[in-house]
């Protein structure tokens, strides 16, 4: 048995169309949706992460920012460029790559961003609306794995034991609480579990949220199980994989995501959608 792609480059495509009608209709009533995106420092990955954010606004007829700041840049001047962009009306969406520089607190920054423009769901009141079920920026990367699982037609998940590995801030922790609101019985896995294996054995959906390769492989993985990898390794020619044995765990599973062309073009269009969201929400306060 091989595994059917979740392509993750195809869903985006048809879900950033959307977008771009959701944009033209916001243009057009003198609303233009706009994301500000700040980049501090000589990151290289960032830098190219950040110029796909701001040519997939560009794409969707969005508007954005881009501010580039020196590596020096203070706490308190970025803190400073962040309150101006709570109180410009042009600008729906706010965010600050990540990793910021070492003299900079991460915390500090991601809280003094306005939560009606946390685009990226990081804010701590963002976390706390996703967990009580009210209405709050998802956290981008999660959000898509959902919207991946609504494509093969898993919705709900009423019934399915879903299993992620990894329990970060920004991936396993919202991941967990957006599948159960999807109804799943949920595990979450992480360095500190005896025997990973025993646990994604049960899973029907497994989300690999470690950062590591082959964290994820074939005799891990119940046979029909939905494989969702959201890693962002260099396997040793330097090429891009996930945390998923691909080839291996491709000959097991129902539904795999690849890595390039999965999760991550997901990230990057639930930007997005949350950014034309704020925006939404923005223009309705203002009528
Ligand atoms: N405040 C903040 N928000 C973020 O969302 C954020 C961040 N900081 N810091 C870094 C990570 C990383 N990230 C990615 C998004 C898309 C791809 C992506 O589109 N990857 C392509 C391949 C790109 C390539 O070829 O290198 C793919 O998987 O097909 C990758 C990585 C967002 N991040």
């Amino acid at each position: 048995m091989t595994a059917q792609l979740i392509d993750g480059n195809a869903l985006s495509r048809q879900i950033r169309a959307e977008v771009a009608q959701r944009a033209a209709a916001l243009t057009e009533g003198g609303h233009r949706p706009g994301l500000a995106v700040i980049l501090v420092g000589e990151n290289p990955a960032s830098a190219v992460y950040v110029r796909n954010k701001v040519k997939a606004c560009a794409d969707a007829g969005l508007h954005s920012v881009l501010e580039k700041y020196e590596a020096t840049m203070t706490e308190a001047e970025l803190l400073a460029r962040i309150d101006a962009l709570n109180n410009d009306p042009t600008i729906h969406g706010i965010l600050v790559q990540l990793p910021l520089p070492g003299h900079i607190d991460d915390h500090a920054v991601i809280e003094a961003i306005s939560p009606l423009k946390d685009v990226d769901g990081f804010h701590v009141a963002s976390a706390g609306a996703l967990m009580v079920g009210e209405t709050g920026f998802k956290a981008c990367t999660p959000y898509g794995c959902m919207k991946m699982l609504e494509s093969i037609g898993m919705k709900d998940l009423r019934g399915k034991h879903a299993v992620v590995i990894g329990r970060s801030n920004i991936v396993g922790k919202p991941m967990a609480m957006m599948l159960l609101a999807a109804n799943a019985t949920v595990t979450v896995c992480h360095s500190g579990t005896a025997d990973l294996g025993h646990h994604t054995r049960q899973a029907d959906v497994v989300v690999a949220a470690v950062g590591k390769r082959n964290v994820l492989t074939a005799e891990m993985v119940k046979p029909g199980a939905v494989v969702i990898d959201v890693g962002m390794n260099r396997n040793d020619e330097g090429k891009l994989c996930g945390d998923v044995d691909f080839d291996g765990v491709k000959e097991v599973a129902s539904w795999i995501t690849p890595v390039p062309g999965g999760v991550g073009p997901m990230t990057i269009t639930m930007l997005l959608v949350n950014t034309i969201e704020a925006a939404e929400r923005a223009a309705a306060q203002r009528a």
